[in-house]
């Protein structure tokens, strides 16, 4: 389905106000659960969402190109007063990984889809900044100064942390499946054509009680300041979230930041990370992929010279930024078609990687993988979906993939999965895993 309709032919309108406040999780406490959470603590990013002014879903990669082509357009909304220049959105949402589904409980988040919210709170400076958005039409504006004036008089002062205790998690996940997808893996890439494949999988997890998915938020921001906490919320309730490192684009006008992030080790054992052949491999085939998909979309294309370790709780990444110029009309809507799924989260080449994923991975990735984040006026900051979990209740399906090449062993692909998987049972859990 898609109802492009009103992105196009629609118009909204908004406001702005300064709230008193530090933190944008803290107005769970008196406005629920937010239907959109984005955090980059380093960066001092911060955003959430409540309700939803608009939705719009697209039902194939085409037609999300023209969503977000839409949704980064000029003239979608009309600001009462000044324009706020530094806002993270207002439109938030994600895709699928690919077109190939068979998991029902990805339905409820559709191929793509992308909400305006009726009220957006962000970090802006020392304080928080407010922004409530209504359909254009008779009495738009006083909908939204009276949504405003809502928020501003009863949003809490202070920081929201993790209240609940911790929990025991019951994880149900298939060893053997797995390990032998990526001996079938090595064995296809052995006979040639096929360079680099990342397989994924899923662990199911089972709290004793719901999940407080505003705690979970909480302990991913503080657990991972490096990486982007994400939650999007379904129609239907379910949400998927999570803690991830890898930008897939961030777009500011003109100027695009990038990067590819492939290749992991323990922590223990970052120190011989950089000289692995296995991981440098891994890590090359990306690099390569993201500067040729550049190559007609941007100039001035730049990237490190050798790739740096990124640092985690639980993993270690080589990590190589790249950064461009990106030519007159394009943005995050030629940049998602061009970039997603780089080799990070596909494999090499690219088509031959998906095609093998298909026939063997026996998953639905559903969101997992795909690109999320948040899209405004000529800018945008899409991440690629990892470390994450769909939510529902007190079961949650957590994904976790690992990149095969050459000389890739089973039993250690498991342990990097593992390693990556616990960020978000630490979050899921309370600690108590
Ligand atoms: C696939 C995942 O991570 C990706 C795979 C990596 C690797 O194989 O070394 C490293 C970072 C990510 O690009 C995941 O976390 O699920």
């Amino acid at each position: 389905m898609t109802t492009l309709g009103p992105v196009e032919g629609g118009r909204w309108v908004a406001g702005v106000r300064p709230l008193a406040a530090v933190d944008p999780l803290a107005g769970a406490e008196v406005l629920g659960e937010p239907s959109v959470y984005w955090e980059r603590p380093l960066a001092r990013e911060a955003v959430a969402g409540w309700g939803e002014a608009s939705a719009v879903e697209a039902g194939s990669a085409t037609q999300a190109q023209a969503v977000l082509k839409a949704i980064s357009a000029p003239d979608a909304v009309r600001w009462l007063g000044e324009v706020p220049s530094a806002l993270p959105g207002p439109w938030f949402g994600g895709m699928r990984f690919s077109a190939v589904g068979g998991d029902e409980g990805w339905v409820p988040f559709g191929f793509g889809r992308w909400t305006l919210p009726e009220v957006v709170v962000w970090r802006e400076g020392t304080g928080l900044l407010a922004a409530a958005f209504a359909h254009e039409g008779p009495g738009a504006e006083d909908v939204v100064r009276s949504r405003l004036a809502r928020v501003g008089a009863a949003f809490p002062a202070g920081y929201r942390h993790a209240l609940g205790g911790p929990q025991t998690l019951k994880l149900t996940a298939s060893r053997p499946d797995f390990e032998g997808r990526v001996v079938r893996a090595v064995e296809t890439i052995n006979a040639g054509g096929l360079q680099k494949v990342v397989m994924a999988r899923a662990v199911e997890v089972e709290g004793e009680r719901a999940f407080d998915r505003v705690d979970v938020l909480a302990r991913l921001r503080e657990q991972n300041p490096r990486c982007a906490t994400f939650l999007f919320r379904a129609p239907d309730g379910t949400a998927f979230l999570g803690a991830t490192p890898e930008t897939l684009c961030r777009v500011e006008g003109r100027r695009l930041e990038t990067e590819a992030l492939a290749g992991s080790a323990s922590p223990a054992q970052a120190g011989s990370l950089e000289a692995s052949d296995k991981d440098r491999r891994e890590h090359e085939a990306v690099v390569r992929y993201i500067l040729k998909a550049l190559k007609p979309l941007a100039e001035c294309v730049d990237a490190d010279a050798e790739p740096a370790l990124l640092p985690l709780k639980n993993v270690v990444h080589l990590r190589t930024g790249i950064r461009a110029e990106l030519r007159e009309g394009v943005g995050v809507a030629e940049l998602v078609a061009a970039l997603h799924p780089t080799p990070a989260v596909g494999g090499a080449p690219r088509e031959h990687a998906l095609e093998f994923l298909i026939e063997h991975e026996a998953l639905d990735r559903g969101w997992y993988a795909g690109p999320v984040g948040w899209v405004g006026l000529g800018r945008a900051h899409q991440m690629v979906a990892l470390r994450s979990a769909r939510v529902k209740d007190s079961r949650a399906r957590l994904f976790v993939g690992a990149g095969i090449v050459a000389g890739s062993s089973a039993e250690s692909e498991w342990r990097e999965t593992e390693m990556k998987s616990l960020a978000m049972l630490r979050a899921l859990g309370g600690g108590h895993v």
